[in-house]
């Protein structure tokens, strides 16, 4: 039996982590067999990419995330799926084509290194108002330099908007979701009941 894999993403700040985790608890208390993993991956290729976004930009950054994102699909992702369990990935494809076009990298690139990337069976890109993002940005603290200012927060908003738009043309079933006007709670129960339908459907 195969499983199913569900990738979060969206800008910082948006919720994509805290949601992962409510999902899990949710999902997990439902009785489904669930893994929840990130990317960067937790490996050490994965660390290096995660801590390295003062170093590594461009061309060099975009393909260090997509050899993690091949390492993570070898060593974790792609082993959850053949033993049928549900994967919850915090971010996933979607970013690299908003970040790393963020640094210039051209979008046919991305889609090139992308080739091999299966894509999500649903993915879920969770979003709120920039200047709200903003806001839970400088209460949380950023995790680095995508997260510097409203101005890139305004772009990243709308690169999200056009790769939903992408992605729905390539085929995949996507949910794109606004965070600022549901509570948490809510938006879990909501999310919980659509994922669970997928996975009944698989
Ligand atoms: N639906 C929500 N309503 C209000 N606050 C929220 C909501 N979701 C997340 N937050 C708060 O916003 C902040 C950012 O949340 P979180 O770290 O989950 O976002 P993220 O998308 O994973 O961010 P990043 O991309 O920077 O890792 C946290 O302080 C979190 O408590
Ligand atoms: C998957 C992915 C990640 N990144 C970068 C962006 C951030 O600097 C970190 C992730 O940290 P966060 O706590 O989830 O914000 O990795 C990237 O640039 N491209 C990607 O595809």
């Amino acid at each position: 039996m195969s499983g199913v894999l569900v990738a979060l993403d969206g800008p910082g700040g948006a919720g994509k982590s805290s949601m992962t985790r409510q999902l899990f608890d949710a999902l997990t208390g439902a009785g489904l067999p669930v893994l929840a993993t990130t990317e960067p991956s937790r490996t050490e290729l994965g660390e290096l990419a995660r801590h390295g976004t003062d170093t590594y930009r461009g061309l060099a950054y975009a393909c260090l995330i997509a050899a993690d994102r091949y390492h993570h699909l070898d060593s974790e992702i792609t082993p959850a799926l053949q033993a049928g369990r549900l994967v919850l990935c915090d971010r996933y494809i979607a970013s690299s084509l908003v970040l790393q076009r963020l640094d210039g990298v051209p979008l046919e690139f991305l889609r090139h290194l992308a080739a091999h990337v299966p894509p999500p069976d649903m993915q879920i890109i969770l979003t709120a108002d920039p200047g709200l993002l903003r806001q839970r940005l400088d209460e949380r603290g950023t995790h680095s330099r995508y997260e510097r200012d409203l101005s890139s927060c305004r772009r990243e908003h709308e690169l999200y908007a056009e790769t939903a738009r992408l992605l729905r043309e390539d085929g995949v079933y996507l949910l794109h979701v606004d965070t600022s006007t549901v509570s948490p709670a809510e938006l879990t129960a909501e999310l919980a009941v659509q994922i669970t339908a997928l996975w009944q459907r698989r």
